[in-house]
């Protein structure tokens, strides 16, 4: 793990290191905010995921989630959202290829090679950071926007009991129905029909989530009709899970939402993290 750079913040360090990945083939760089308490022990983790088109910095710097986190004690990652490189295959469009990993591991050419994302996400980069930094294991949260939203919906269902909640903002919740999800999931998968065990809504459906779970999407998304936010609303309400689901007035789907009520969704999460 190589330092990119450590700046003091909010009592804590927010930090940006980079490191050679095996799971995606390159070198992946990450954000790893950590509270002034990390200096006396292990912090719980809060995961935040992010969306089509961005690094592992644009929450780290326009989220605004550190004031909260280091109210609350706690870690925040910010991992990249896809393989990066000159040998990495990408896409014209925004939205498939480098910028746009989806949180899931591809099976087929030219993406298999180096977009192992879910991998990344859930076994190399936790163990990496585990093992090298003071974090409780135990208190791990996942949150995320957008791609990043159906990344923490659908990660924190497909590996239960790892997170002890879960949020998002204005996340894709059935990319199978959507131009974010259909696409991508014939791409890196072969078949729209292979992305069904990465579908917010049907896993929700057919798994549910062992997790409380907090949702915000504004009523002003300029996305919404690429979100699937009513199919997933539906299945939490058939399934009778666990859920606040909030649509916000006039919100859209920049980080100006996301920083609007990121104080709301740390509190969420410090609340599970710290019970
Ligand atoms: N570039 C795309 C939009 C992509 C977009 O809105 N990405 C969101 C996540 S889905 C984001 O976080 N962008 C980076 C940022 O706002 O810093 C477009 O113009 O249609």
């Amino acid at each position: 793990m190589r330092t990119i750079s450590e700046n003091r913040c909010f009592g804590g360090t927010q930090g940006v290191y980079a490191h050679d990945s095996q799971a995606t083939g390159c070198e992946m760089t990450f954000g790893l905010f950590l509270p002034e308490e990390a200096a006396q022990g292990p912090v719980p983790v809060l995961w935040f995921l992010s969306g089509l088109t961005c690094t592992h910095e644009n929450a780290m710097v326009k989220a605004g989630a550190q004031a909260h986190a280091a109210l609350h004690g706690i870690a925040l990652v910010f991992p990249d959202t896809s393989p990066r490189g000159e040998g990495v295959a990408d896409d014209e469009a925004f939205d498939m290829g480098q910028g746009a990993g989806f949180y899931l591991d591809a099976t087929k050419e030219p993406w298999a090679p180096h977009f192992r994302m879910e991998r990344y996400v859930t076994e190399e980069l936790p163990k990496l950071l585990f093992g090298e930094v003071p974090l409780a294991e135990e208190q791990q949260a996942i949150t995320g926007h957008s791609m990043g939203g159906h990344g923490a919906l659908t990660l924190a269902m497909r590996h239960p009991g790892r997170f002890r909640s879960v949020s998002a903002f204005a996340p894709i919740c059935n990319p199978l129905e959507s131009d974010w999800g259909q696409r991508q999931f014939e791409g890196y998968l072969g078949s729209v029909e292979a992305g069904r065990v990465h579908d917010a809504t049907l896993l929700m459906a057919e798994r549910g989530l062992d997790a409380p779970l907090m949702i915000d999407t504004g009523t002003a998304d300029q996305f919404g009709d690429k979100l699937g936010t009513a199919a997933f609303a539906g299945a939490v309400a058939e399934r009778r899970a666990e859920a606040t689901l909030r649509l916000q007035k006039g919100y859209d789907h920049s980080y100006f939402f996301v920083s609007t009520f990121m104080g709301d969704h740390v509190d969420f999460h410090a609340e599970a993290l710290w019970a």
